[in-house]
């Protein structure tokens, strides 16, 4: 990790005072494992903070928890003071949490736009869509779903790819796709995990312009990022996790330069 410049603190519209997702004391146990151990955090209304953490930390298993695809094993998460812990990925969806992975994995055979349409059911891309889509009636029956994914392929600049199958995409352009597919559940809190991670210097300074973006919408940001002078652009506030727990927090560029952080990085620190 490389010490990176003081970056401005907070974006403008970061409030402080609304916790918008707060998690606290949260634990996730696979077998033997303690994944997430302990682990507190809160993302504000309308702030980008930045996560991050040596390979294994438990910054993914954490999104997990956020998003509801796993439940902890114990803690607590709230969701605008909603206790939300124990609610299903789709009860996420519907309280305004949005996700990307690490590595999309679109339906391959699906168009590009029919791929972002998935999103307008919910993430998993269940049901509903599947159906309609076997049978061809997508476009008559949901126009103005269709009409929202096309605005949102342009937005990620994908628009001229609208009909081609999803397995023609490049790691950026999927991961941009992605973006457009959990942009049509018009998400207030949006989880990312490492958009920069196999992208290109020409699509990751699309993804930035679209991610800052976004949060100037309003839209509140909690990002993984192994990629410091991303996150230094990006973020006000960087947490950093190591052996599923927080070890500190500050501004980009005084976590790059702490020790702690330095020796988690190496593998050489007790926690
Ligand atoms: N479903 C699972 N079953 C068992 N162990 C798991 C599972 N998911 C994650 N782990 C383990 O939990 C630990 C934390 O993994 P996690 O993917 O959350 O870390 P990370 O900080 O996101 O790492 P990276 O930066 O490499 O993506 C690792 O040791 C991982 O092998």
């Amino acid at each position: 990790m490389q010490p990176v410049a003081d970056t401005p603190s907070a974006l403008p519209h970061a409030d402080r005072r609304a916790e918008l997702v707060k998690a606290q004391d949260l634990v996730k146990q696979f077998g033997g494992l303690r994944a997430v151990d302990h682990m507190s955090i809160a993302l504000h209304r309308g702030e980008m903070v930045g996560l991050i953490g040596p390979n294994g930390a438990g910054k993914t298993t954490l999104f997990n928890l956020l998003a509801g695809s796993l439940t902890p094993t114990s803690g607590s998460i709230r969701i605008g003071g909603v206790e939300v812990a124990q609610e299903r990925p789709e009860r996420r969806i519907a309280r305004g949490i949005g996700r990307t992975f690490q590595i999309p994995r679109p339906f391959a055979e699906m168009t590009v736009l029919e791929n972002v349409l998935v999103g307008s059911q919910n993430q998993a891309g269940e049901h509903i869509w599947s159906n309609f889509l076997r049978s061809g009636r997508v476009a008559v029956q949901e126009r103005q779903a269709v009409e929202k994914a096309r605005s949102l392929l342009d937005f990620v600049n994908l628009s001229s790819l609208e009909a081609e199958p999803a397995r023609v995409l490049s790691g950026g352009q999927r991961k941009l796709l992605e973006l457009a597919r959990m942009l049509m559940a018009d998400p207030e809190t949006i989880l990312l995990d490492e958009p920069a991670a196999g992208v290109n210097p020409t699509l990751l300074e699309l993804i930035i312009d679209r991610v800052l973006e976004l949060n100037g919408q309003g839209k509140s940001i909690l990002l993984i990022e192994h990629n410091m002078d991303m996150v230094a652009r990006l973020c006000g506030r960087v947490v950093v996790m190591a052996a599923g727990k927080f070890l500190t927090e500050g501004s980009p560029a005084k976590v790059s330069r702490d020790r702690t952080v330095i020796e988690a990085y190496l593998g050489e620190v007790t926690v």
